[in-house]
């Protein structure tokens, strides 16, 4: 299916000192499929933002716009101060890629793309640096299309970090990869930080999330339904508590928040936490009720995706 444009629909905003991106009602359809159906998005420079959300949500879509790579329906985009659309060429020196299928020439080892790599970018900056950051120095004479999913996704990701661009954007950068090449990644996506660096990514893995990210968007059908610090969207969100009943207790007491049992266990989302906590307590307590396994705890990045995915947080 072909993608539908009508070419950019305005000039993008003037550049901003602390704005590496700033995207506003994009719109993005495939013949009469609105993949991306008007959405904000704000990335400042020097932090690592995260595209969250379900398959299919559109993140893809997104970042090849971002990119440069495909077009919009609709909506302004201002990378680095420039409408990828337009000034692809100008952005590409400034700018680094990871796509979610990397692309190699099958003949080349792993020595030979990184110097084929050598010639074409614009940034300076040694193979040798790059196959050691990324373990693959051990690989250097092996055919690209001999390296495991793993070793492929590593060699995709020292080309986008190649010359330590101004803005690295990665679409899944860690699926795939075993438990410490995951870690080391993210010292990688650390240190670009650390050098002053913007970086956007994709993930699948909440705690890479957490662990990574300044700022994050959770997309649902292609709309942005939750997005600020984690620390704000986890804080706007109810928090809850949790125990275990010993059988049959009976009605439970009546409390603010969202009740849900399952079985013995009983689980409250609620806003009032001190309330509605003190309230079951007493209720436990008036009727000699035995609760086990009690834990009260703030929403986790896992609840409030939870709650787009199934509808409870609508954009
Ligand atoms: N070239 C295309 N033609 C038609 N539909 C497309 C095309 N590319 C993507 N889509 C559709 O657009 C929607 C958004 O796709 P996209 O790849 O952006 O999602 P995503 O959020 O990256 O998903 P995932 O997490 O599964 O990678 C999907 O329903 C997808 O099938």
């Amino acid at each position: 299916m072909t993608q539908t444009t009508t070419g950019p629909a305005a000039v993008p905003r003037a550049a901003d000192q602390d704005t590496a991106i700033s995207v506003r009602d994009l719109r993005v359809s495939y013949g009469d499929f609105d993949a991306v159906r008007g959405i904000d998005l704000d990335v400042r420079r020097g932090e690592i933002f995260a595209l969250l959300g379900t398959n299919g949500a559109g993140k893809t879509t997104t970042l090849e716009v971002l990119e440069g790579f495909g077009s919009r329906t609709g909506g302004t985009v201002s990378v680095l101060g420039l409408d990828p659309a337009v000034d692809r060429a100008a952005l590409q020196p400034r700018m680094g890629v990871q796509l979610q299928e990397g692309g190699f020439v099958d003949e080349l080892t792993v020595l030979e793309t990184l110097q084929l790599w050598q010639r074409l970018v614009e940034r300076p900056d040694r193979p040798e640096r790059l196959m050691e950051r990324f373990e693959l120095t051990a690989r250097r004479d092996v055919g690209v299309n001999k390296l495991s999913g793993g070793e492929k996704r590593r060699l995709d990701l020292a080309m986008a970090v190649w010359g330590s661009p101004e803005l690295v954007i990665l679409d899944e950068p860690t699926t795939g990869l075993d438990p410490e090449s995951r870690r080391r990644t993210w010292d990688a996506i650390q240190e670009l930080q650390d050098a002053g660096r913007t970086v956007v990514l994709t993930t699948h893995y909440l705690e890479e999330a957490e662990a990574l990210a300044d700022r994050v968007a959770i997309m649902h059908e292609g709309r942005v339904a939750v997005a600020g610090s984690l620390a704000g969207i986890v804080a706007a969100q109810p928090s809850g508590f949790s125990a275990t009943l010993p059988g049959d207790v009976g009605e439970l007491p009546v409390v603010g928040g969202t009740v849900e049992r399952d079985g013995d266990r009983v689980r409250v989302r609620t806003e009032d936490l001190q309330g509605d906590l003190t309230a079951f307590l007493t209720w436990a307590a008036d009727r000699g009720v035995r609760l086990s396994d009690l834990r009260a705890a703030p929403a986790s990045l896992a609840d409030i995706y939870h709650a787009v995915r199934t509808g409870s947080e609508q954009p």
